[in-house]
């Protein structure tokens, strides 16, 4: 079947439901994005996953974070304990998760069950040097796609990515800016809680060090901008897509992370399913621009993955109503 053809056919098998034609909204045009994704007409949700990958970053020296660094490797042995916020979600929903060191300047004790995926010990100072080295980069890229084939060849179709990092935000306002063209003070967001005062000295220095490089590529961009784990999750987004996995963008970094990927490979955009708007500024302006119809609008502005958790049973959901809905042939209920 033709794509167009495939289309047809779940517009189709949506509206012979026993439903008003178009009344579970959104929902249909979930489970019309998940069975062209899967390439049926019956799709599946198979041993969900989320990836929560966690790095630190050179320019949280700068005080750009509410938060000292070392709550990001804090908050990973939380994840690993189970006591955060994603492990809660994903305790509900079944879905299994996964906690990747991508770059946290901290040496996790061997019996932790993390990861181990470092490349660096962190990015740099991107005031003074590029965050990453082209070559940095691609291995992170590259560790990402890697940890989405293992998990893909475990028999899971869907996967979540989510992150940790005090300074993350600072680097996806830095990739929003680059890849969109949108102003920096558009971009630049309070992050994990700024203040005014200190949201405007964000915003002053996110300028600076837009200014002080020009880049060619977007490796390169994503290499003197990004992070260790903004780059594994576009790595594995892409792989991801690659492999016809459905892909859970989460928040503001994830979704830079997607954008990210979409630059290197626009036909990644028919993978991403963008569970929810942040509250971080900057957000739905990114959204916007990517075209997306987010799942959830809570108010969220947390990360680790939390939205595309909360997002998860809705496209479950769409999975059952495509699949165990009665037709009105088959319930005896006239159509118009
Ligand atoms: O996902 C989001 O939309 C989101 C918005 C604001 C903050 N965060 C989280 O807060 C941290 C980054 O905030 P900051 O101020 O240190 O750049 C990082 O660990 C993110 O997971 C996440
Ligand atoms: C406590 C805390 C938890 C987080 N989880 C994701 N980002 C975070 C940032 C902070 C500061």
């Amino acid at each position: 079947m033709t794509k167009e053809e495939l289309t047809h056919a779940l517009q189709h098998k949506i509206d012979n439901k026993t439903k008003p034609t178009g009344s579970l909204g959104q929902l249909e045009r979930i489970a019309l994005q998940l069975g062209l994704i899967q390439q049926t007409l019956s799709p599946q949700m198979e041993n969900p996953a989320m990836f929560v990958f966690a790095a630190d970053h050179g320019l949280a020296d700068e005080g750009i974070s509410p938060y000292p660094k070392e709550v990001t490797w804090q908050m990973a042995m939380n994840f690993m304990k189970g006591g955060a916020a994603i492990n809660v979600f994903c305790r509900q929903h079944d879905i299994q998760i996964k906690i990747v060191d991508a770059g946290v300047d901290f040496d996790f004790p061997e019996d932790s069950p993390v990861i181990r995926a470092k490349i660096a010990r962190g990015t740099r100072n991107m005031r003074h040097e590029p965050a990453m080295t082209t070559d940095e980069c691609q291995r992170a890229l590259e560790q990402g796609a890697q940890l989405v084939r293992e998990t893909s060849a475990n028999g899971c179709n869907v996967i979540g990515f989510g992150e940790m990092g005090i300074g993350n935000t600072s680097a996806s306002s830095l990739l929003m800016h680059k890849f969109t063209g949108y102003s920096i003070e558009v971009c630049t967001g309070r992050g994990a809680g700024l203040q005014d005062a200190a949201l405007d000295r964000k915003t002053r220095l996110l300028k600076e060090v837009a200014e002080k490089y020009t880049t060619e590529t977007p490796l390169e961009t994503l290499a003197t901008f990004g992070g260790l784990e903004i780059a594994m999750m576009c790595g594995g987004m892409l792989e991801a897509a690659n492999l016809g996995m459905v892909v859970l963008v989460d928040g503001f970094i994830a979704t830079a992370a997607a954008l990210t990927a979409c630059q290197f490979e626009p036909e990644v955009r028919d993978n991403l399913f963008f569970c929810h708007t942040s509250d971080e500024k900057g957000h739905r302006l990114m959204l916007s621009y990517m075209k997306a119809e987010p799942v959830l609008n809570l108010g969220l502005r947390l990360g680790e993955g939390t939205g595309a958790a909360l997002a998860y049973p809705l496209l479950v959901s769409a999975t059952k109503f495509i699949n165990e809905m009665a037709s009105f042939d088959e319930a005896g209920v006239s159509s118009k």
